[in-house]
């Protein structure tokens, strides 16, 4: 089991998280305290849970065949896999961002208003909505002057500042991000990175990434996970400079994985 993460106040609290697909069982025993307003990273070789537990903290593989999941996760002090939680209403305070830019085909301000309408937001408030939600998404200047134009018009990188504005839109705690920079150019990572900095302030982020730099340079802290178990956590810096581990040392210098 991992040493939980002792310090800041803690948003998310993992313990002894196991997961199975079918007889396949992905994660083992994972424990883990995420600490409110940073950034956390997942890193580790393809296949060895990342996306699988970060699907678990807002109940995505609810959607799961064959999923089995046992052990506790508390988000704001409150289990979020107990029979009283409102998966809807877990995944607008858990808001999640994908490896592709996912825009709905329609306007850049229907994209962003969808989820507050869903959620009762007076159409008289729709419009500040939109515009706030865009400009912390960093791509209000871009298109203030064609809301109404196509989502799908969008650059990849725009696009995915759309997604991560969608998901600020219906106000979460916490924001997960699955690899966003994946396809995108060196341009428009550094916009996302850069905004994922800018969040912190407000919103409680965890990040799965295959770049290693890109953990190193947004991240406060870093979980490393190897076929299925974290195997350290700590402080990015001691993580990257410093690992306790062999495995994690092996990985970070580019030994394996
Ligand atoms: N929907 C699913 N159904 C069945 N098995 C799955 C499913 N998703 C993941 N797995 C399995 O669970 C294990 C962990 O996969 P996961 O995608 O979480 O790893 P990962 O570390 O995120 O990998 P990558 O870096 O390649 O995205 C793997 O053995 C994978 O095959």
């Amino acid at each position: 089991m991992s040493e939980p993460n002792k310090g800041n106040h803690t948003e998310i609290e993992v313990r002894g998280l196991n997961l199975w697909y079918g007889e396949n069982h992905a994660l083992h025993d994972v424990s883990i305290d995420i600490p409110k307003n940073s950034v956390t990273a997942l890193i580790g070789p393809s296949g060895c849970g990342k996306s699988t537990f970060l699907r678990c903290l807002n109940r995505m593989n609810d959607l799961v065949k064959n999923c089995r999941i046992q052990g506790s996760v508390k988000i704001d002090n409150k289990d979020i896999y107990s029979k009283d939680i409102d998966v809807v209403d877990l995944r607008k305070r858990v808001g999640m961002v994908f490896q592709k830019p996912n825009p709905f085909p329609m306007s850049i301000q229907d994209n962003i208003a969808y989820g507050p309408k869903i959620h009762g937001v007076a159409k008289k408030d729709i419009d500040g909505v939109v515009e706030d939600a865009l400009r912390s998404g960093a791509l209000w200047e871009e298109v203030a002057e064609r809301l109404t134009t196509s989502a799908l018009d969008l650059s990849g990188g725009q696009q995915q500042r759309l997604c991560i504005a969608r998901t600020l839109a219906v106000r979460p705690e916490v924001i997960l991000f699955d690899e966003p920079c994946s396809a995108l150019d060196p341009i428009s990572t550094s916009k996302i990175e850069e905004l994922i900095m800018e969040l912190k302030k407000k919103y409680t982020i965890v990040i799965v990434t295959h770049n290693m730099q890109q953990a190193a340079r947004i991240s406060d802290h870093t979980a490393f996970f190897l076929t299925g178990d974290i195997i350290e956590y700590g402080k990015t810096e001691q993580i990257f400079e410093n690992p306790k581990m062999k495995p994690t040392e092996d990985y970070i210098t580019g030994r394996f994985g």
